[in-house]
C-alpha cells in the first residue's frame, strides 16, 4: 500500500475575543469564532511507520490558535487567517502547507433607551461572515471570503416559468411564489494583485476586507428584494456581476443556494380561494442551485 495524501489538525477552536475601545474602555466589540486549522507535510512515518516524532500535536495547534488570538488583532478575520498562516508555516519547516477556516459569529449591539448599548450584544440568527486561507510554503496563497447561513424569504416577487417541458414535468409555471433559500456565497480574491500574506495583514488594517463583506452582504440583500426574480439561477448570476462591479480585487464569485420550498395549499375541495395566502414549507426536497463567475 502507498499513503496518497494527508493532512490533520484541530477543527471547532472556539474562542471569544472582548475588544476595548481605547478612549472608552466600556466600548467593547466581540468576535466570537470557530477556527480550523489543517497542516500538509512530511509526516507520513506518523502514518506508516506509527512514529510520531513529526507530528505537532493537534492540541499544541489549539493553544497556538488561542495565543495568537490573544496576542493579534483578530479583526477582521482574514487579517487573523494571514497571521495564523505565517505563523504556522514559520515555525515549523516540515509544514508545507496550511488549510485555514474561520467562522464569525453574529453577536449585533441593540439600542436601550434609544442608544446602541456599548457592551451588549444579541445574537443575531445563525449568520456567519467567513474566510478560508489554503497557503503554501511557496507563497502561493488561496483567500477567500464570504456569508453564509443567511436565511431570507420573499413572498412575492419571484417568478419561474418558461422551463422545459416534458413527460415528466409536473410544475406549474408561475408568476408569483414564495422563494426562500440560505445564502452560501464566497469570493475569492485575486491573490496577484494582492501579492502577500503580509499584505493581506496590511489591506485588513485599511478597511479592505471589511468594506468587501459590507459590500455583498448588501448586494445579496438588495437584489434578492428589488428584483423581480426569472429564476434562483438569474438572480444569483446578477449578484455576483454586482460584487465583481464593486470589489475590483476579487477575482470571482460564488454562490449555493438551497431553493427551499412552500407550496400553495390547495383548498378547491373546500371551496376555499387561496390567493397566494397560505402555503406550506417543503423544505425537503430543495433545489440546489450553484453558479461562479469571473471576469472577462
Ligand atoms: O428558481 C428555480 N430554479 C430551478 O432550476 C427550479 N426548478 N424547479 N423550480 C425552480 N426554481
Amino acid at each position: 500500500a502507498i499513503l496518497q495524501s494527508s493532512t490533520y489538525g484541530k477543527d471547532n477552536v472556539k474562542f471569544l475575543k472582548v475588544k476595548k475601545d481605547p478612549s472608552n474602555p466600556k466600548v467593547h466589540e466581540v468576535m466570537e469564532a470557530t477556527v480550523k486549522v489543517l497542516f500538509v507535510g512530511d509526516f507520513d512515518v506518523a502514518y506508516t511507520n506509527a512514529d510520531n516524532a513529526p507530528i505537532v500535536p493537534t492540541d499544541t495547534i489549539k493553544n497556538t490558535i488561542l495565543v495568537e488570538a490573544k496576542k493579534f488583532d483578530v479583526f477582521p478575520i482574514e487579517g487573523f487567517v494571514a497571521h495564523l498562516g505565517l505563523h504556522f508555516i514559520n515555525k515549523y519547516s516540515h509544514v508545507s502547507g496550511v488549510d485555514i477556516e474561520i467562522f464569525q459569529h453574529r453577536w449585533t449591539k441593540y439600542p436601550v433607551n434609544g442608544k446602541i448599548h456599548d457592551h451588549s450584544f444579541v445574537k443575531d440568527g445563525e449568520e456567519l461572515r467567513t474566510a478560508s486561507l489554503k497557503y503554501k510554503r511557496s507563497g502561493e496563497f488561496v483567500l477567500k471570503s464570504g456569508i453564509k447561513d443567511l436565511t431570507v424569504l420573499k413572498s412575492t416577487g419571484s417568478m419561474f416559468y418558461g422551463f422545459n417541458q416534458c413527460d415528466y414535468t409536473t410544475l406549474k409555471p408561475t408568476t408569483d411564489r414564495i422563494l426562500s433559500t440560505d445564502v452560501d456565497s464566497v469570493w475569492e480574491w485575486d491573490s496577484k494583485k494582492i501579492g502577500s500574506l503580509q499584505n493581506v495583514i496590511s489591506q485588513a488594517r485599511a478597511g479592505l476586507f471589511d468594506s468587501a463583506y459590507k459590500s455583498a452582504r448588501e448586494t445579496t440583500l438588495n437584489l434578492f428584494a428589488l428584483e423581480n426574480s426569472a429564476s434562483v439561477q438569474a438572480t444569483m448570476y446578477n449578484m455576483c456581476e454586482e460584487i465583481l462591479r464593486l470589489v475590483p480585487l476579487v477575482s470571482t464569485v460564488s454562490y449555493s443556494l438551497p431553493n427551499k420550498h412552500y407550496f400553495l395549499f390547495d383548498f378547491s375541495w373546500k371551496g376555499l380561494e387561496n390567493d397566494n395566502e397560505l402555503f406550506y414549507p417543503s423544505p425537503h426536497p430543495n433545489g440546489l442551485i450553484k453558479c461562479t463567475v469571473g471576469r472577462e
